[in-house]
């Protein structure tokens, strides 16, 4: 399968449609996904093992593909190791037009990094924090140390609760992150107002769920999302 070019730039919204199990890889068609997303997260932490050899997602070739084998401190699957997680980042490369590594991930994942530059394959160097809102100069700290590792664009996903105050701070931060493209996304009860917000300032890639299983805490549906994206753009 030809993998298709994806460009990340700050400033360009992309939606990711993220598809969190083995049914729903099955059910979305190729149409759908591509009504609504600009290219398709495969969490392969999340799917059935015996369903990765038959690359299943090979049906969306018309849309680049993000494969994700998340560690489980940061939200993945339990019981994988990280010898699991390689492998099944490397069943998937030949398809892959990027690759998301947790940036805590990096030092134990060179291996894989460097199979990635090889082939020119582009990573996503992301961090998720599922208890709190980390402070501006942490966020700013981890994404320039994602960009010094090498990685295409930085992505936080955060666990906002109610703490509508940090919505502000958070959007001036993705304005301020200049030329590196940055994403960053609000989980939890202000999810869906962030990630319009967040997408509107700035941030590359905003992920809603193809399916019906939600990937995170409050996350949109791709179309939803695509649709609130693009309504505020025309609002100007
Ligand atoms: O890291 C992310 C972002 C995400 O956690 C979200 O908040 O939408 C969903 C995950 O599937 C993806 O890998």
């Amino acid at each position: 399968m030809a993998r298709s070019p994806l460009v990340l730039e700050s400033g360009r919204p992309l939606v990711v449609g993220s598809i969190g199990n083995s049914e729903n890889l099955e059910r979305v068609s190729p149409e759908e996904a591509s009504e609504a997303c600009d290219l398709v997260e495969i969490r392969l932490d999340l799917l059935d093992p015996n369903t990765i050899g038959e690359k299943p997602w090979r049906k969306f070739a018309e849309l680049p593909l993000l494969f994700t084998a998340r560690c489980q401190t940061e939200g993945g699957a339990a019981g994988l190791t990280p010898d699991d997680r390689v492998k099944r980042v490397l069943a998937a490369l030949d398809d892959a037009s990027l690759v998301d590594i947790e940036l805590a991930s990096a030092s134990t994942m060179r291996p894989l990094l460097g199979e990635l530059e090889k082939r020119g394959i582009p990573w996503v160097a992301s961090f998720h924090d599922f208890h709190g809102v980390p402070s501006i100069s942490e966020l700013s700290a981890r994404s320039k140390a994602a960009r010094q590792a090498g990685a295409a664009a930085f992505k936080a996903a955060i666990e906002l609760g109610w703490r509508m105050e940090q919505l502000g701070p958070l959007a001036l931060f993705l304005q301020r992150s200049g030329d590196y493209p940055v994403s960053l996304m609000g989980m939890g009860p202000l999810a869906p107002v962030s990630r319009v917000l967040f997408a509107q300032v700035g941030s590359v890639l905003n992920y809603g769920y193809l399916g019906n299983a939600p990937t995170a805490p409050g996350q949109w549906s791709a179309l939803r999302l695509k649709e609130a994206i693009e309504s505020v753009q025309k609002a100007g």
